[in-house]
């Protein structure tokens, strides 16, 4: 009892040193500390896009508050960015009026229609309605795989609590930020951005809504990917806050749902189907995972016929499609889904990404 209550006390101090430093600063924020086996670290939400002063101002953060490691999270664009345009007006709401907790069907005035990142022709969602059923080993094949056609191709893991592309394709340094935009890794010919290289994996497994979202979001708007063919994004599984923040305000041209042939697996894939659908993004297919095992080869025929949906590929158990780092030019071939992709891009010297979408 005595323990916790230091501990709330130690908290307390540093999160007011920080608030006081933010003051000083004429800065604004949220501020969550953690006290792990005595070892503290804050993470820092400010409103405004990178700035070049953050790694400065972390550190400033830190020595002012006796904190080990701060980091700065930041949630929007700010000052000078232009505002987008509202939507012109919310979309009617969904046949047969059932509710819609989520709001993915109905779009509050306020918010801009989603968009495709600049400089990004496509954007294809790999998802699953639930985790561990290769989500990850499947988006980073298949941007392997689409970059070995001479596609230039960016894999976004939007995975905020357990992002995979630190161990499918580990790189040095932290990510940087220029003129408020994430700079993305580069390895095996993609281009890679993901939390696991920004902030100390720890830290981010405590977050929770607001401030997953306020990662995402900072994730989808702020990173500067230059020319893409093809955004992969390797979303979280389910339907979370991250998952939200990205339907909200990226344009999909296509998701794709990953499955295991289990029958258990029937209603994550409605589920992951239907949230796609509501939003507007066409569910290409889906790639079958792990199969040749006991559970067999298939999902029900009837769920199939029910969705209207086809399996594209399927990947079977093996050691092989578990090895990571991954390589180019070394990808487990999807042909269904990289051709449902390539389709996507009509043609890609003279289409501008707009024409199709
Ligand atoms: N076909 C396969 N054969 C053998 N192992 C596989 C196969 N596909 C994926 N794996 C392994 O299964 C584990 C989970 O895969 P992965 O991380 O891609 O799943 P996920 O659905 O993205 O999981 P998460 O819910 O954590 O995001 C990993 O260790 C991966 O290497």
């Amino acid at each position: 009892m005595m323990r916790r209550f230091k501990e709330a006390a130690r908290k307390g101090r540093a999160e007011a040193q920080i608030r006081r430093i933010l003051d000083e600063k004429g800065l604004a924020g949220d501020v969550g500390i953690r006290l792990l086996e005595d070892r503290m670290t804050a993470t820092v939400v400010l409103k405004g896009a990178p700035d070049q002063g953050d790694e400065a101002l972390e550190k400033a953060l830190a020595q002012g508050s006796g904190i080990e490691r701060v980091t700065l999270v930041r949630t929007e664009h700010g000052g000078a960015a232009p505002s987008p345009a509202p939507a012109p007006q919310a979309p009617p709401a969904p046949k047969g009026g059932h509710s819609d907790p989520l709001q993915l069907g109905t779009k509050p005035a306020q918010r801009p229609e989603p968009t495709r990142p600049e400089g990004v022709r496509r954007v294809v969602a790999v998802a699953s309605g639930k985790g561990g059923v290769g989500k990850s080993t499947v988006a980073a094949n298949l941007a392997l795989g689409l970059a070995s056609q001479g596609l230039k191709v960016g894999l976004l893991d939007l995975d905020i609590h357990g992002p995979s592309l630190p161990v499918l394709f580990p790189v040095a340094e932290k990510l940087k930020s220029e003129d408020g935009k994430i700079i993305p890794a580069e390895a095996e010919g993609l281009k890679l951005v993901s939390l696991g290289y920004m902030v100390d994996e720890r830290q981010a497994v405590a977050w929770r809504g607001p401030m997953v979202m306020n990662a995402a979001r900072q994730l989808i708007d702020d990173t500067g990917w230059g020319e893409l063919d093809v955004l992969v994004v390797d979303t979280p599984p389910g339907t979370g806050d991250a998952h939200l923040s990205l339907v909200q305000r990226m344009k999909l041209d296509a998701a794709l749902l990953v499955a295991t042939p289990s029958p258990l697996a029937t209603a994550d894939v409605r589920r992951g189907a239907q949230l796609f659908e509501r939003v507007g993004a066409p569910v290409v297919g889906i790639v079958l995972n792990m199969t040749g095992g006991p559970l067999g080869d298939d999902l029900e025929p009837a769920l199939l016929d029910d969705l209207d949906l086809d399996i594209l590929d399927r990947l079977p158990m093996a050691l092989d499609t578990a090895r990571t780092p991954l390589r180019s030019g070394q990808a487990v071939p999807l042909p269904g889904a990289t051709e449902k992709v390539t389709s996507l891009l009509g043609d890609v010297a003279g289409d501008s990404g707009e024409a199709a979408g």
